[in-house]
């Protein structure tokens, strides 16, 4: 039963919701047809759990901006509050402990590059997530929180053999460090550190691999755009052996295309929020503690707010005069108190490593490769298909 004057949506069965009416491999092409039989804002049960979708600047923007803190909160009764322990950033819930942890990270943002692999699929995910019946069962479950805490473990060991105190080379150095200053509780302390540097490796990783993964495949499938990025990129950085993330100032035509690959790419297609109090969305009611299921997808595609919505285009990030411009629909890291956390070095390390390599080398479609598949993997971070590239040392400029 949708409580009063609570987003429509369609029609429920009892136990499973709208779970059939849903692909859960990606259900991004059914979040866009509800949308346009029940609006920008509707609802689906997802088993017995009622949640609400927004979709389309304009609602995203009143949810996450406006009413900032009454849609800030986090789900907590998912399978990723399990396996974090409730600990960390991403999935801590509104509260002085998230904003602790926020503004220490905020200070000390950095990351290492190694990959933290997911020991499940996707799919088992959603099932876990869908019927919290099946979460004592003897399923490979238990196995993912066991990896998840060994990864850390090896991280963090690996980090105290090569660390000189006093000269952090990224945040878990700096967690060391205050180890050894204050007393704190070990085991405390020991748990604080592993939840962390998961989640800033999690939300820290993929997202820029995946991001740079489909900016090289537009541009050696339009090397029209990737020459006029070079000849840029060139003329600017004459003379200078490296790139500075000051540089892209001058570099109005990379910026474009380095935005637009980022919204192609869409990268997170969803924020999962929760509501932390009773309140509004368009006219619509919404209890406290409702699953809030922000589709980032259909802002950064949305007819109206794009001059190409549904191309590859920098000429969406250029005006008239050929200056970069960021319309208010670029969104891929959310917005509001639960922005991303790593907004800014994801932008710089995005600028620095695509001007650095185009400037060194040429991306090549392989002719044998055929066409080339823009089709994307979806995931909680989306990825292009596998692909080879020919890569080619360019003259020296
Ligand atoms: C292209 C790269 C990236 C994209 C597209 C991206 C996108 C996002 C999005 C959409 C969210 C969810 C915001 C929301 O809930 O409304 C998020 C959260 C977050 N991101 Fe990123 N991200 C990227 C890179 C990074 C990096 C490099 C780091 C840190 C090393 C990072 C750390 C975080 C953290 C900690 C959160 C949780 C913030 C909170 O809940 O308060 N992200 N990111």
């Amino acid at each position: 039963q949708r409580p009063n004057n609570f987003p429509p949506g369609p029609p429920v069965l009892p136990l499973l919701g709208n779970i059939l009416q849903l692909n859960l491999e990606n259900p991004l092409k059914d979040f866009e047809r509800l949308r346009k039989s029940y609006g920008d804002v509707y609802s689906i049960f997802i088993g017995r759990k009622p949640a609400v979708v927004i979709n389309g600047m304009k609602a995203v923007k009143e949810a996450i901006v406006t009413k900032a803190t009454d849609f800030a909160g986090r789900p907590q009764d998912m399978f990723i509050n399990e396996v974090t322990q409730r600990k960390g950033v991403i999935m801590a819930d509104y509260g002085s402990s998230w904003r602790e942890h926020r503004r220490f990270h905020a200070n000390l943002m950095s990351s290492t590059n190694q990959k933290v692999k997911p020991s499940l699929t996707y799919l088992s995910l959603q099932l876990y997530d869908t019927f919290p019946v099946i979460r004592h069962l003897p399923l490979p479950f238990q196995k993912a929180f066991k990896n998840f805490e060994s990864l850390a473990i090896d991280l963090i060991n690996e980090h105290k053999e090569t660390r000189v105190p006093g000269e952090p080379r990224d945040f878990i150095d700096c967690y060391l460090d205050e180890l050894e200053k204050v007393f704190l509780n070990m085991r405390r302390l020991r748990h604080l550190l592993i939840m962390n540097s998961l989640d800033l490796h999690g939300a820290g990783t993929d997202t820029t691999s995946n991001s740079l993964l489909t900016g090289f495949l537009y541009l050696m499938n339009y090397p029209h755009i990737q020459e006029r990025c070079q000849q840029e990129i060139d003329r600017v950085l004459e003379g200078n052996c490296q790139a500075s993330f000051e540089d892209r100032h001058k570099m109005p035509y990379t910026q474009a295309v380095i935005h637009e690959v980022q919204r192609v790419a869409n990268t997170v297609p969803t924020a999962l929020h929760c509501t932390t109090r009773d309140t509004e969305l368009m006219g619509y009611s919404i209890p406290k503690g409702t699953l809030i299921i922000e589709n980032l997808t259909s802002v950064l595609n949305e007819e109206g707010q794009w001059k190409f919505p549904h191309e590859f285009n920098p000429e969406n990030f250029l005006n008239d005069q050929g200056e970069f411009v960021k319309p208010e629909a670029f969104m891929p890291f959310s917005a509001g108190p639960r922005v991303c956390l790593g907004e800014g070095l994801a932008r710089m390390e995005l600028f620095l490593m695509m001007v650095t390599l185009l400037r060194k080398f040429k991306f090549i479609w392989p002719e044998e490769a055929g066409e080339p598949d823009f089709t994307q993997v979806y995931g909680i971070t989306m990825s292009p298909k596998p692909y080879c590239m020919k890569v080619q040392l360019r003259a020296p400029q």
